[in-house]
């Protein structure tokens, strides 16, 4: 029997997030008896403020906080979607990542009157802020009105319910840790809504040193979501993008071992479609390439001109 090990897991607290956390507190104590998961609820300006998300410091925000919990000690390890995870911003030095199993990377619609993309009338108001998902869905559907709305996924839900919307869009793995999956009304080709990147990917960050950590975790860990992680953070960091930029990508297992990554990036429209591939062993070098590729077509320039706007 192992020394009662403490696991302080640092953490946003919003209804996903917490369910994020008893889903990582179940899976260490599973994996060791002896570890006593705890959760550090950490509330960044971010979620006091309700104004743009510029403004205190743009989407990185909230990631970073998280992250300084481990930095000063106050927490063993920070929980984060991948997607939040910024690329425009030096990673702090001294901690690693570690990537369990991925989710379902689909957005979805949840229109309360029951309805799919496709059957929605002119004018109906489709509640969204990400500039990924506010370019796919003009450029496949101009005769929907976007409806910007902030806060939280079940905040988002809410003014569907309540009608300040007609519908939203959201990521399927993040209705599915509210519990809510049943009312997605359609689940959105991945070719027409190409989803972000690290979407459904959870992140455990620690520090680099804590070898006992990476010991106790490394069972919970995935070597094919690690490799598509590492391989759609290249190609985020090449871009100096985050998840409030126009950039979609998905990296899936090839049969050989190796990995896809195909990625595409918008105008703020979605009238410009900048989009490349590649397949190769390694997912930092497929990443970098699939970048390289996307800016020698101009996707600094697009990226650019969706900052202006
Ligand atoms: N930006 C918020 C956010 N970050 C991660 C998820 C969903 C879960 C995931 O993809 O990891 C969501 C909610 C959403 O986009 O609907």
């Amino acid at each position: 029997m192992g020394m009662t090990q403490h696991i302080r897991i640092a953490s946003r607290a919003s209804a996903m997030a917490t369910a994020q956390v008893n889903w990582l507190m179940g899976q260490i104590t599973r994996t060791d008896s002896a570890a006593v998961p705890e959760f550090v609820p950490i509330t960044t300006a971010g979620d006091r403020w309700t104004g743009p998300l510029a403004e205190v410091g743009g989407k990185g925000a909230f990631t970073s906080a998280v992250a300084q919990a481990v930095l000063d000690g106050r927490a063993d390890l920070a929980l984060h979607c991948a997607k939040d995870m910024p690329g425009d911003e030096p990673e702090p030095d001294g901690t690693l990542c570690l990537y369990p199993p991925r989710d379902d990377v689909h957005d979805v619609l949840v229109h309360p009157g029951g309805r799919k993309l496709d059957d929605l009338p002119a004018g109906t108001r489709i509640g969204t802020s990400a500039p990924r998902r506010i370019a796919q869905l003009t450029a496949s559907h101009p005769h929907l009105t976007i409806v910007p709305v902030r806060g939280n996924a079940d905040t988002r839900l809410r003014l569907a319910h309540v009608g300040d919307v007609d519908a939203v869009i959201l990521a399927r793995a993040g209705l599915r840790r509210l519990g809510r999956e049943a009312e997605a009304t359609e689940i959105i080709d991945t070719d027409r809504m190409m989803p972000a990147l690290g979407a459904g990917q959870l992140a455990l960050q620690i520090s680099a040193d804590d070898q006992n950590l990476l010991d106790l975790l490394t069972p919970l860990t995935d070597a094919a979501a690690t490799r598509a992680a590492l391989a759609e953070r290249a190609l985020l960091r090449a871009l100096a993008g985050h998840c409030h930029a126009p950039i979609a990508g998905h990296a899936t297992p090839t049969a050989a071992g190796g990995l896809h990554l195909a990625a595409r990036v918008y105008s703020p429209d979605g009238s410009v479609m900048l989009a490349a591939a590649r397949t190769g062993p390694d997912p930092q070098t497929v990443g970098d390439a699939v970048a390289q590729d996307l800016i020698a077509q101009g996707a600094n320039d697009v990226l650019a001109s969706s900052r202006r706007s």
